[in-house]
């Protein structure tokens, strides 16, 4: 028994997934991914806003090699707040194959930086989302990712779509690549050629050192149907606002399964039929080896790219 109590009505993460029909091109990275814990041996921050069931690095690997993939990229959760050794020690333990995205306070010193990036993080996540996280100044924000520019790290924003317009010029200044995670969390009830998904396109277009992340349908689906019992075509209503992306950006997208899936309410996708939604957004061999190999590998692994 953990001593940590689940959030009421947490899903848990979807046991035994389906092989996917969709096979990922060698040396492929889920670029989004967390753990969870195990809390027992990883305590769960104090300032947490969700207590998640465990999600061990085991398990993730496990996942990782079921799925087809080779690497991972593992994203601080931020149930851990700025405690970052449970991803630490995953990133640690899988051999090289696996990068981290950390979360830091104004506070960290230059030796952590060092031991993040000896330990394979390569960026840090500024979440926005006001159901995730409580307020940090923006000037603190900025601190940081001065500092973390000069380790050629990167800043990982996560935000809501309506956010965005607020937001806009303190993203516009980062001095660093910036990966926008979920698409910012387009409003897929909306028209693709609207002018909140367009808004988001311009940010993208006008600035060459954003990226985006083409993950979770399941989180942004409103009429599915969903990643469950062998549906081929789940999540149909994000399709044209993922592929978009992908098709005016393909060397600034990345792609994953955002295992174990925090906070979702209604469902626990199959993560092998979430792979199998990866060709009905990059539909050419082409579109999948950049999205999937080619640009994780230039953002994470540069030395090997
Ligand atoms: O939408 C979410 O609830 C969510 C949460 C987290 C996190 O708690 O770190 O990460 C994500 O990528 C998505």
């Amino acid at each position: 028994m953990s001593a940590f109590e689940k959030t009421p009505g947490w899903l848990d993460w979807y046991a035994g997934p389906s092989k996917p029909k969709f096979q990922v091109p060698a040396g492929a990275v889920d670029a989004h991914c967390h753990v969870f814990g195990p809390g027992d041996e990883f305590p769960f921050a104090p300032e947490r806003k969700y207590t998640p069931c465990d999600a061990s690095k085991q398990q993730l690997f496990a996942l990782r090699d079921h799925l087809g993939f080779a690497r991972n990229v593992i994203v601080q959760a931020t149930c851990h707040g700025s405690d970052n050794r449970a991803m630490v020690d995953a990133c640690k333990a899988a051999g090289g194959k696996a990068r981290g995205v950390a979360t830091v306070r104004r506070s960290v010193t230059d030796e952590e930086l060092q031991e993040l990036h000896a330990a394979g993080v390569r960026g840090v996540r500024f979440n926005f989302v006001k159901r995730l996280v409580d307020f940090t100044p923006k000037d603190e924000l900025m601190e940081i990712a001065g500092r973390i520019a000069k380790l050629g790290w990167h800043v990982v924003i996560y935000f809501e779509a309506v956010d965005l317009p607020e937001l806009w010029d303190f993203f516009t200044s980062l001095p660093t690549t910036v990966v926008v995670d979920h698409m910012g969390r387009p409003d897929v009830s909306k028209p693709v050629d609207g002018p909140e998904f367009e808004l988001f396109l311009k940010f993208m277009r006008e600035h060459q050192n954003v990226w985006s992340k083409v993950s979770c349908p399941e989180r942004l689906s409103v009429t599915g149907p969903k990643a469950l019992d062998g549906e081929q075509n789940a999540y149909r209503d994000v399709v044209p606002f993922a592929r978009r992306v992908v098709e005016e950006f393909p060397d600034r997208v990345l792609w994953g399964t955002d295992w174990p899936h925090p906070n979702l309410k209604d469902h626990m996708p199959d993560d092998g039929l979430l792979v199998d939604f990866i060709p009905h957004i990059a539909p050419t061999a082409e579109l999948q080896k950049k999205l999937l190999v080619d640009n994780p590998m230039r953002l994470y692994w540069p030395e090997e790219a």
